[in-house]
Parts: structure tokens; sequence; C-alpha cells
């Protein structure tokens, strides 16, 4: 790996400079006294666990939040950032963890929508070809969104912040979406601006490539910041013990349980996605059994988010018996009916499918808990024992928020899907289907989840994960399976298959795949 620190481009003054901003919110500080440098050309990452305050800080800069105390300097100069716009005009730019562009529009356009005044279509288009051209991030700008990848996606919003040549450029999570390959060139490109002298601040839980990127980093907890350092000359481990303040647990894997009853059978599914942009599943077969975790490994949109609904109940399918959930014939049954079977899932989208969140942590528990854990009795919500159940939840997941009254919505990400977790998985369920399971959550806690999927297989649960984290899956895992254009491979057991070759799958190509695609094409005419 090669050392960042000495391409780090050195200035007298800084760009940026935080001098003990905070952020108190009702029931929380969410920054505390902040201090933070960041110099021209520096790429700073910004570590730390989950609810540690950092979109906060970012928020503050972007000028999307108004800090409670503190002050800015940039360039030297203080400032109060009153908008986005604003910020915008000083020079920062922000490329956000969810993407914020519309499916229906062209590049160009949704590019046109973020300039200041009425910009000729023609001339932006030319300026998005030489941005493309320069920092070798190839786009149509002609193109519609909807038809564009997640790493084309990306793209477009990296230009779109690039067009205004920004001299601070802040990235909230931006890899959690992108393909190994995606990630080296998106770091080729910041390394390029970073030469060039623009300032990035990075934030990412994952250590490895802080630690590949970024020359400084600025390690929170609670709030306040607990320490710096230089990440290319620490290790991962030392980066996680930095930010949780201890050795990061181990994840203990025994032998599968001897395999029990299937409890998850699909028999030939196939369906067509509602979404015109979607992919159409397209004759999956798979077994999950009591006592064993399946993985499903596949780069997003190639069928998960269809597969997610179909096995939820959310969209059910026209025919009850290519879904079997505990050995009944479950496909056309709501998510509630399929439930009572004993199933419980955890969808990628954690706001919105996930959780309500403008609900309460607790009514969130009564949506999906209130019959496995008896909150109604003769007709009436026992509203004490679901608040107990969601603390309950609070406690044993270690989920940061001010109590089981806190809306979910401010929650960080990465605690509400601790929340989530640990509302389906202290249901006890017979089979439990998890997409995602620690997507923005930081080290510590995603090993904890994933050590709490494996209790639950030893305790007899079916599991079915759906990741794009090989790594993980590769942990957890008894079998991995890959979906590619809404076919799925064959499942092999971990010991039998290795990353590079579920890499090599995940486009498709794995044996028999051919004939696969022949004779389900032979069944559709
Ligand atoms: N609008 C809000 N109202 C109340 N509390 C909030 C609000 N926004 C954030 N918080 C709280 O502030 C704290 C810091 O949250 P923040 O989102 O900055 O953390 P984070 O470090 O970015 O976490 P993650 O890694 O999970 O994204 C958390 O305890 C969160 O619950």
């Amino acid at each position: 790996m090669t050392d960042p620190t000495p391409t780090r481009a050195h200035a007298a003054g800084y760009r940026l400079e935080l001098r003990g901003v905070s952020k108190v919110y009702p029931s929380v500080v969410a920054n505390d006294s902040i201090d933070l440098a960041v110099s021209p050309g520096e790429i700073h990452a910004v570590l730390g666990e989950n609810g540690a305050g950092k979109s906060t800080l970012m928020k503050i800069i972007y000028g999307v939040t108004r800090p409670s105390a503190g002050q800015l300097l940039w360039e030297g100069r203080a400032v109060e950032i009153e908008s986005p716009a604003q910020a915008r005009s000083l020079g920062i730019g922000m490329v956000f963890q969810h993407f914020s562009l519309f499916e229906t529009l062209t590049v160009v356009e949704n590019v046109a929508l973020a300039m200041p005044g009425k910009p000729d279509l023609t001339t932006l288009s030319r300026q998005i070809d030489e941005v493309s051209e320069r920092y070798g991030l190839p786009i149509d700008p002609r193109r519609h969104v909807h038809a564009l990848s997640v790493g084309e996606r990306q793209r477009v919003e990296i230009i779109r912040c690039l067009l205004l040549q920004p001299r601070l450029l802040i990235m909230d999570e931006p890899t959690s979406v992108l393909t190994p390959q995606a990630v080296r060139k998106l770091f080729e490109t910041l390394r390029q601006l970073s030469v060039e002298g623009c300032s990035i601040l990075y934030i990412s839980h994952k250590l490895d490539e802080i630690q590949a990127l970024c020359h400084t980093a600025t390690v929170l907890r609670g709030g306040k910041v607990t320490g710096h350092c230089v990440p290319s000359r620490e290790s991962p481990e030392s980066m996680a013990r930095l930010m949780i303040g201890k050795d990061l647990p181990m994840c203990e894997h025994g032998k599968p349980a001897s395999s029990g009853e299937t409890r998850l059978r699909l028999a030939g599914l196939s369906h067509a996605s509602p979404d015109p942009f979607g992919t159409d599943l397209r004759d999956l077969h798979l077994e999950v059994r009591a006592g064993e975790i399946v993985g499903i490994a596949g780069v997003s949109g190639n069928g998960q988010q269809e597969l997610m609904t179909a096995l939820s109940g959310e969209e059910p399918i026209a025919e009850k018996h290519p879904v079997q959930i505990c050995g009944i014939e479950a496909g056309r049954l709501s998510p509630d009916q399929r439930r009572r079977l004993g199933m419980s899932f955890v969808p990628e989208d954690r706001l919105g499918r996930g959780a309500v969140p403008d609900l309460s942590l607790t009514d969130n528990a009564i949506l999906t808990a209130a019959r496995t854990r008896r909150f109604v009795s003769r007709g009436f919500l026992r509203f004490g024992r679901a608040r107990r159940f969601a603390e309950d939840c609070i406690e044993r997941f270690n989920v940061k928020c001010s109590g089981a009254n806190a809306a979910a919505k401010s929650l960080s990400g990465g605690n509400l899907q601790k929340f989530i977790i640990g509302r389906e998985v202290l249901q006890d369920p017979k089979l439990l289907i998890c997409a995602q399971p620690t997507w923005g959550v930081d080290v510590g806690a995603a090993a904890f989840i994933r050590q709490s999927l494996i209790n639950m297989r030893d305790r007899g649960c079916a599991i079915l994960v759906l990741s794009e984290e090989l790594d993980e899956l590769f942990e957890v895992c008894d079998r991995i399976a890959v979906i590619a254009k809404g076919r799925l491979s064959p499942a092999l057991p971990v010991a039998e298959t290795s990353v590079e070759t579920v890499g090599v799958w995940m486009s498709g190509m794995w044996p028999g795949a051919e004939a696969q695609a022949t004779a389900s094409e032979k069944a559709d005419a």
C-alpha cells in the first residue's frame, strides 16, 4: 500500500478551521466544543462510532444545520454558513450518502438544477464532458439517471460538485454502494483533487479505505474530539481501538448446527419487477434450513430489492408455491401472514421500510412485534409492555438515543439499524431475512450484529443474508449464492468457494449459468 502522507499539499493557512463548535439537541449534545482544522490539499478523515456526531458536524459546515456555539473560519475569515447555497458560494461541496438525483431527468438536467441561474444545457453538457475527461469520471450528459448504475450516479453527484470548483469537498460514506473497482476509481479522482489543492473531509466506517486514502484523521466519541492520527501509520485494528476505546471483538463462528428442517424454499420463483427500471426475478431455487446462514452476494440492482419484496410479502406474487415458509406455500401471503409463520425481516431501507421516521421507537416496536411479544390483550394495547421491549432492544443492542420515546428519525443511521436488527432478533423468529445488516454501522457494532446472527443460527434459526459486503458474507455464512441479472447461482459451502470466485460469479458467470438461462427462456416462451 502506498503511504498517502507525502503527497499532501502543505500550505501556510488552514482552508477551514472549527473552534469550539457545539450542537445541542434537546436530548443530546451531538457536538461538544469541537476543534478541527483542514489544510489546502489535505484529505482528512472524520472517524467515530455510530452517533459520535460526524454527520452533524458535516451538516454544520455545509450550512444544513446551525451550530449552538463556536466559530467557523474559512480561509482565515470568520463566517456564519446559513445555507448550503452559501456554503457552495464559498467553495464547499458535499456528496451525501444518499443520492439526491431525479431519476426521470437526464444527467445534464440534474446538474443544471444545482447551478446558479438558468445555465444553457449545451454549454453545460460541454462542461460536464470536460470535467469528466479531466478527472476520469466518464458519463454521457444525455443519459437518463434511471438507466445509470449506482457508481455512475455517484459520478454525477461528484461532477455536479466539481463544476462549482470546490475548495473543500465533504464526502459522507461515499463508498457504501460502490463496487471495489468503482472505489479504486473514486480514490484516484480524490487524490487528483487533493494534488490540485482541494481539501477533502471524508467520513467512512471502512477503516482500510481510510488508511489507503487519508492523510490525517480526527476521532470523535460521544460528540467530543478524542484523538488524532495519521491513518497510514495505523492499522485498521489500532484505528478501531482509537474509535471504540477497546479491542475489536472477534466473531466466533462455530460449526453450523446439524442441518435441520427447511424453513425457506424458493421453488422456481419468477416475478416481473413492478418498476419499469427494475430487474425481473427468473426461476430462483434455494433452500435455507434451520441452523444455517445462507448469504446472497451481488452488486446492487441485480434483483436484490425485488427478491426482498417477494420474500417479505410487500409485493406478493401470483402463485403460492414458489415461496415456501416453514413448509407453507406463502407466495400470496401478506407480510403479516408471513410473520405469523415465524418469519422476521430487516429491509435494506431503514427509514421508510424498516421504521416509520416520525414514530417513536416504542411505536416502531409495536409495528412488527405486537403479536410475537403479546403487546395486545383483549383488544387493548399494553403500552408499558411495548415500551419495555423497546428499552430492551436499546440496551441489548447498545442503541445510542434519548430513550424509547425518541423518534426514529432522530437516531443516527447506524443506531437506527441496530434498533431494527434488535427488534427482529429479539422476537426469536424461526426464519430471519435481512438485507445489508451492517450498512452504515460502525466496526464495533457490525461485529456485534454479525455475532448476534451467528448466535441465532446456533439456537436453530434459519437465516438468509443479502449483502454487498463479501467479507461480511464470508465471516457469517455457511453457504453463499450469487444473484446476477435476476438469476440465482447455486449456493456453495463457504469452505468450497472464495472471494475471487464469488467476485467472478457476480458478473453472472457461474458454471451452468448459460444452461439455466436457456431453460428459463424456453419456459417463458
Ligand atoms: N435532528 C436531530 N434531533 C435530535 N437528535 C439528533 C438529531 N440529529 C442527530 N441527533 C443525535 O445527535 C447524535 C449524533 O448524530 P450523528 O448523525 O451526527 O452521528 P454520526 O456520527 O454521523 O453517526 P452514524 O455513523 O450512525 O451516521 C446522535 O445521538 C443523534 O441521535
